[in-house]
């Protein structure tokens, strides 16, 4: 099938690029002019492991442009994958959606099924379906499908290529659109659930804040945990081996981050309370995972007392390893957090977009080894395979200070104290 993905950000690239190797002539568009010129010379301008390669092996069936309305125009399918963060009060910002969708009201000109792959709040693929009609658009001329994405960013191809379910969500009267859902994800062996559009719009924000609601679930036992000795590492075990609570998203640490949890558990709050639905646990969520950067930040000054004149290395500033993606991060609040008091504050990360700070005490470098150089006190802050691994004994020689504050929780504490430092994580025992 001919194909437009509009939107080349991480799910975008991600979608273009597995569709094109399950056959499909793909078309990926984007307003970002520098964006598609770096794509056009094969250059990837996001760090996705495996994403270059794929992009490269399928060049052949991969077309990118800023034409949005010309490729729109020549496709059966449009996904959208635009993005849709959050406004200043929690609701979702639908700009970058409606843009999209009032340019193929001015394109259209053959049957389409537009298929949103965004995050969009329950009530949107409805209102795209109306807001298409009152622009003219002949009802026969499109149908309007939710497929909504499941992708981790740092594995996003494999979570693509195998997904543990594709959630398709149609209205009543469309027959059309399974159908070419069936076709357009022919090859991956996974369950297609159908249901109606705002049930698969729903499916997305509930995923989404179970799992949310699994980390600070965990991380509030892990408070506890810290004051009666107990390992987190041991109760996330046992409780996570009863099948009913399952192994996944109990890793405690210095909280959830990243362009998805934290807008879109905002999101959905929001739209429980413009229906009258006060989300207690939904709220709670969020309270308990804004908390946590305080929480090391009160760890480390309890071990330091005064960080006047200190240097404190930070390693790790991506939401989370594998990927370059800072946005709402925990390990840049805690940045911040640091450059508030007068201490020194050297950052590391392997692959991170790091934003500038004109901060006088921020100094980013480009290794560990110089992060760690003369420092009173080292924080792991993201959970990069670089730092788990990283020769702690060689760590204890450039250092100044003993403090290793292991704010992921991903740190063997023996094995730190054993190379001299003093290890501080969150209920490690
Ligand atoms: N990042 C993830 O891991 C992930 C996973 C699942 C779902 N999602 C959802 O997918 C959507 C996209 O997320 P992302 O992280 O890929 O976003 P992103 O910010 O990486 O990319 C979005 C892209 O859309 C482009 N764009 C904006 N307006 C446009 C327009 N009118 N026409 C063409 N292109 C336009 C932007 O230039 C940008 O390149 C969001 O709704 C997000 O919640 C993200
Ligand atoms: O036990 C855990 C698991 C994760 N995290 C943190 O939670 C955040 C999110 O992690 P993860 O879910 O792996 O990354 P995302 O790429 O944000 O993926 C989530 O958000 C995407 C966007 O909606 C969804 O598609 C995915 O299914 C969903 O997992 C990161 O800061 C992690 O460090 C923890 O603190 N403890």
């Amino acid at each position: 099938m001919n194909i437009c993905v509009i939107g080349a950000g991480y799910v975008g690239l991600t979608t273009a690029a597995v569709l094109a190797k399950l056959g499909h002539q793909v078309y990926c568009v984007d307003i970002n002019e520098e964006r598609i010129e770096k794509l056009q010379r094969c250059e990837v301008p996001i760090y996705e492991p495996g994403l270059q390669e794929l992009l490269e092996d399928y060049k052949a069936r991969l077309i990118f442009s800023t034409d949005v309305a010309g490729h729109i125009s020549q496709s059966e399918v449009i996904l959208i994958a635009v993005g849709t963060p959050s406004l200043p009060d929690g609701r979702t910002n639908l700009s970058f959606i409606y843009s999209v969708v009032d340019t193929i009201s001015q394109s259209i000109t053959s049957y389409k099924t537009i298929i949103t792959k965004s995050t969009v709040p329950p009530g949107t693929n409805e209102s795209i379906h109306h807001y298409l009609l009152e622009k003219g658009v002949s009802p026969h001329l499109f149908d309007v499908v939710s497929n909504p994405e499941f992708l981790r960013e740092g594995s996003a191809i494999y979570d693509m290529e195998n997904p543990d379910r594709l959630v398709v969500g149609i209205k009543p009267t469309d027959k059309k659109s399974r159908k070419i859902m069936e076709k357009l994800y022919v090859g991956l062996n996974s369950p297609m659930i159908v249901t109606s559009l705002n049930g698969a719009e729903m499916i997305k924000y509930a995923s989404n804040a179970f799992l949310a609601t699994k980390i600070s679930f965990i991380n509030e036992i892990a408070m506890i945990c810290d004051q009666y000795d107990v390992n987190i590492e041991d109760v996330s075990k046992g409780i996570g081996t009863d099948s009913r609570i399952g192994p996944h998203f109990l890793k405690a640490g210095i909280g959830y981050g990243g362009s998805c949890f934290p807008k879109d558990v905002k999101s959905l709050i929001q739209s429980a309370l413009s229906k009258n639905v006060c989300p207690k646990i939904l709220s709670t969520v969020e309270e308990v995972n804004g908390s946590l950067v305080d929480l090391y930040m009160k760890k480390l000054l309890k071990e330091m007392k005064d960080l006047s004149g200190r240097r404190i290395a930070v390693l790790g500033v991506s939401f989370k390893p594998n990927t370059d993606d800072i946005r709402e991060s925990p390990a840049v609040k805690l940045i911040e957090k640091l450059s508030q008091q007068p201490c020194m504050v050297t950052v590391y990360d392997p692959k991170a977009k790091l934003p500038d700070w004109k901060k006088d005490n921020i100094s980013i470098v480009e290794s560990v080894e110089k992060a760690v150089l003369n420092s009173d006190c080292i924080i792991v802050a993201t959970d990069w395979d670089e730092f788990v691994k990283m020769d702690l004994e060689k760590m204890r020689t450039l250092s100044r200070g003993k403090i290793l504050l292991d704010a992921r929780n991903c740190l063997n504490p023996k094995k730190v104290s054993q190379s001299g430092f003093r290890y501080i994580g969150v209920a490690r025992t």
